[in-house]
């Protein structure tokens, strides 16, 4: 067996309790002079210094982490991975007075990076997406729920999969696959979205399925791109293949979405912008996680999500950046806490649960992420601050200087540890 290691000289460790999503924000512990015992993959015990070097075996490595905080790992459960090309060009043009929906419907917009994720070759997607990978581990992202949608053709939406399936084995970084084939209407199809749909139902979600490595699907469920009998039916045919389900709703317009998402049982429903309260309500009745996206809302300059209106309904509220080269092209939790504190009122303790524990929860991994406490899988971020606060209160800036995934360290002193 191999020897444990014991992260020691910790100012603060910071992290949730519990092993499922919370609205409580009392799940969270705060322990000064804390010291990690690791064990291969897992945790085996946390507390305050003294009392976890009288709990080392003889064997145990000790690494002094001199006066770092540690927290849980960030999970991100909304990321567009795996695209080609570039749309700094239209984002120029929003900031010039252009709409978002306008140049969507000029062409540009999800569909100017379908052209370009077509045209891709898999070797430049991959290493696209790894240095992505790259980037978000040293900002302290150990999980993530990555889609494919920029294809929205066979050959692509699989080519994507390939590539994530060709990272998921090579990079740190754990990836949970979701399926976004109903992310636009395709060209092909263009004002055909049921015939799409039909497409995607007889002749993809079997092959998807077949892969192995796809949990979940994901649709744009909003005016005039999918609405909500396209959405229920093709949501329906990936239940009935066996996949899980999650959704964009309600991010542009109120069409309904969360009510989708919570009769439908999906796991997460993310955007949630203009979703209504009685939607709220039954998001949390069914367990559906309101994934908000702060990012997106600043990068639109658009509304954003009401986090106090979800959490007076009593749903678990999970953040995520939703990378991707349009409406959000950020990797940062951190600043998702600080948009999520600052524009949509949530507390510290909140936005830093709806990053950590909810976010697992969100991909439902809870059970084995997303906290520091004993038996959970040992992720674990070092921040160069005297508390975590610091994550929010000194806002901007990378804090992250060393991150251990599944009990391997894989960044010390902000460089990549590559093997
Ligand atoms: N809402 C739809 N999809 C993305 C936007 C993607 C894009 O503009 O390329 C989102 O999650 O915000
Ligand atoms: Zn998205």
């Amino acid at each position: 067996m191999t020897s444990p290691t014991c992260y020691v000289g910790i100012s603060e460790l910071f992290s949730g309790t519990g092993r499922a999503g919370t609205t409580r924000t009392e799940a969270v512990q705060r322990i000064a002079n804390a010291a990690i015992l690791v064990r291969g993959e897992q945790i085996e015990h946390v507390g305050p210094e003294s009392e976890v070097r009288a709990a080392c075996p003889a064997d145990t490595r000790f690494v002094d982490m001199q006066g770092k905080t540690a927290i849980p790992g960030f999970v991100d459960p909304h990321i567009h991975l795996v695209w080609g090309g570039d749309r700094s060009g239209e984002f120029n043009r929003r900031l010039h007075g252009a709409g978002y929906v306008e140049i969507a419907a000029e062409g540009g917009g999800i569909k100017s990076t379908v052209r370009q994720t077509r045209a891709a070759s898999a070797d430049a997607l991959a290493t696209k997406a790894r240095k992505t990978l790259d980037t978000m581990l040293l900002h302290g992202i150990t999980t993530i729920e990555a889609k494919s949608g920029y294809g929205l053709d066979r050959a692509t939406e699989l080519k994507q999969l390939d590539v994530m399936d060709q990272l998921s084995a090579a990079h740190p970084i754990e990836m949970i696959q979701t399926f976004m084939g109903a992310h636009e209407v395709p060209p092909e199809y263009a004002g055909r979205p049921g015939d799409y749909i039909d497409m995607l139902n007889q002749e993809l979600l079997p092959e998807v399925k077949e892969r192995g490595t796809v949990t979940y699907v994901d649709i744009f469920c909003e005016k005039n791109v999918f609405e909500l009998e396209d959405s229920r039916k093709h949501l329906q045919a990936a239940l009935d293949h066996g996949f899980k389900i999650r959704l964009h709703a309600d991010e542009l317009f109120p069409l309904g979405g969360a009510g989708l998402a919570a009769e439908l049982g999906a796991v997460s429903a993310d955007h949630l912008v203009h979703a209504s309260k009685e939607h709220q309500r039954a998001m949390a009745a069914s367990g559906t996680i309101a994934t908000l996206l702060p990012g997106t809302s600043f990068f639109l300059r658009a509304a954003y999500a009401d986090a106090a209106s979800f959490q007076e309904a009593g749903c678990t509220i999970a953040l995520s950046t939703d990378y991707n080269p349009g409406s959000s092209h950020t990797i940062s939790q951190a600043l998702m806490m600080a948009l999520g504190c600052m524009k949509m009122g949530m507390t510290f303790e909140q936005a830093f649960l709806a990053v950590t524990l909810n976010a697992a929860a969100a991909i439902e991994k809870a059970d084995t992420h997303g906290t520091l406490e004993p038996g959970k899988q040992a992720d674990i971020v070092f921040l160069d601050t005297p508390g975590a606060m610091h994550l929010v209160y000194y806002w901007g800036v990378n804090h992250v200087s060393d991150v251990v995934k599944a009990g391997r360290r894989v960044v010390t002193d902000r460089r990549l540890i590559t093997t």
